[in-house]
């Protein structure tokens, strides 16, 4: 008798896992949004993520607003596109540039009205820019963990802010913002970083609930390690850079697949979407099911990793 009650569970289970696989083929196979002539707005389109999902929107006939603190950098990002078209079957456009700081929520409403004068208004806005942070919370001045905040949360949503009324009035548009797996789960000496895309989440997903009655989809992509500057990038306690290529930046996913996967996204208007290996996704299953262990774990990972300055 038991050994029928297992069986028909182990067939439930399986049963239930195909189903659950065919779902996600035919959301795959979904026709989605057509992007040409979409004007989408990527901040942080200097380098890394931006860039590629630069490269992919542009392939597929979109209207770029490339945004990045350095007009030089997302000037060659520029012509790299425009040299890339010759040829191309699809309608491309050069894309237009915005230089501003997200850190500096001040400047932020002048660069969203640039931002609407390119094309007169936004269809797909990418929050993707963003630092990432070593450290010590011992060894952390606040100010850090403020900076952080800034770019990574205050400037994002003061961005969003400032370009919703005009998706609202049109009743059109889509938020997107890249967060991290690190916006789920908390992992030891990257405080300032996992906080400011705990933040994030929460944010985009109350925004996703309060604008679905004007029909603006809201996507929170949440990669985990990609082969970026990210880790070169970084900031550390005391506000220097770290300068570092972190062997898990080095050894992480192409940042050009990671951009085929923001435009699936965008296409199928998907509204979370976790791009992490098995590891990870192994880990974040973990801190829902059994937190007392994804604790323990951490706690065994920060002891290895590093010590406090006064042990
Ligand atoms: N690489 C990874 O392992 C992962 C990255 N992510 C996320 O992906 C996103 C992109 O990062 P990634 O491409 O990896 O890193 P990069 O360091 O290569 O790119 C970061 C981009 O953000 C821009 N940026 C940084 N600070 C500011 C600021 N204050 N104002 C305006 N723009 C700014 C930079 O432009 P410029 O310096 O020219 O102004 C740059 O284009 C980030 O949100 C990151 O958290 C998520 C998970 C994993
Ligand atoms: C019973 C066995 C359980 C095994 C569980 C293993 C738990 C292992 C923990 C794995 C942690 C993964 C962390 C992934 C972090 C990540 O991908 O972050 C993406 C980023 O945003 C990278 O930013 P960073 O600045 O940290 O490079």
């Amino acid at each position: 008798m038991e050994r029928i009650m297992g069986g028909g569970v182990f067939q439930m289970v399986l049963a239930s896992a195909g189903l659950l696989l065919l779902y996600r083929i035919l959301v795959r196979l979904r026709p989605g949004t057509a992007l040409q002539d979409a004007v989408v707005v990527i901040t942080g389109g200097s380098s890394g993520l931006g860039k590629e999902c630069a490269r992919v929107f542009h392939a597929a006939g979109a209207r770029l607003v490339l945004c990045g603190r350095d007009a030089g950098r997302l000037q060659q990002v520029i012509q790299e596109l425009t040299d890339s078209s010759t040829g191309s079957q699809r309608q491309t456009y050069t894309p237009c540039s915005v230089t501003f700081d997200l850190a500096d929520t001040d400047t932020v409403d002048r660069a969203a009205e640039e931002i609407l004068k390119c094309y007169g208004h936004v269809d797909v806005l990418i929050n993707n820019a963003g630092i990432s942070y070593r450290g010590n919370i011992l060894d952390t001045n606040l100010s850090v963990q403020r900076d952080v905040m800034e770019t990574n949360y205050f400037g994002p949503i003061a961005l969003t802010q400032a370009l919703l009324p005009s998706m609202v009035q049109r009743r059109s548009g889509h938020i997107v913002v890249i967060s991290s797996v690190q916006g789920k789960m908390a992992i030891p000496y990257r405080s300032a970083y996992a906080a400011s895309k705990h933040a994030t989440q929460a944010y985009f997903d109350c925004l996703r609930a309060e604008i679905e009655r004007y029909g603006i989809p809201v996507t929170v992509i949440s990669p985990g390690y990609i082969r970026t500057s990210l880790s070169l990038n970084a900031v550390t306690g005391d506000g220097s850079k770290y300068g570092v290529l972190d062997k898990t930046t080095a050894s992480g996913r192409d940042p050009l697949d990671v951009a085929r996967a923001v435009l699936r996204a965008v296409r199928q208007r998907s509204k979370d979407v976790v791009l992490a290996g098995p590891l990870p996704s192994l880990a974040l299953y973990l801190r829902t099911l059994w937190p007392a262990l994804f604790f323990k774990l951490m706690s065994s990972r920060a002891r290895k990793e590093q010590k406090p300055k006064d042990e």
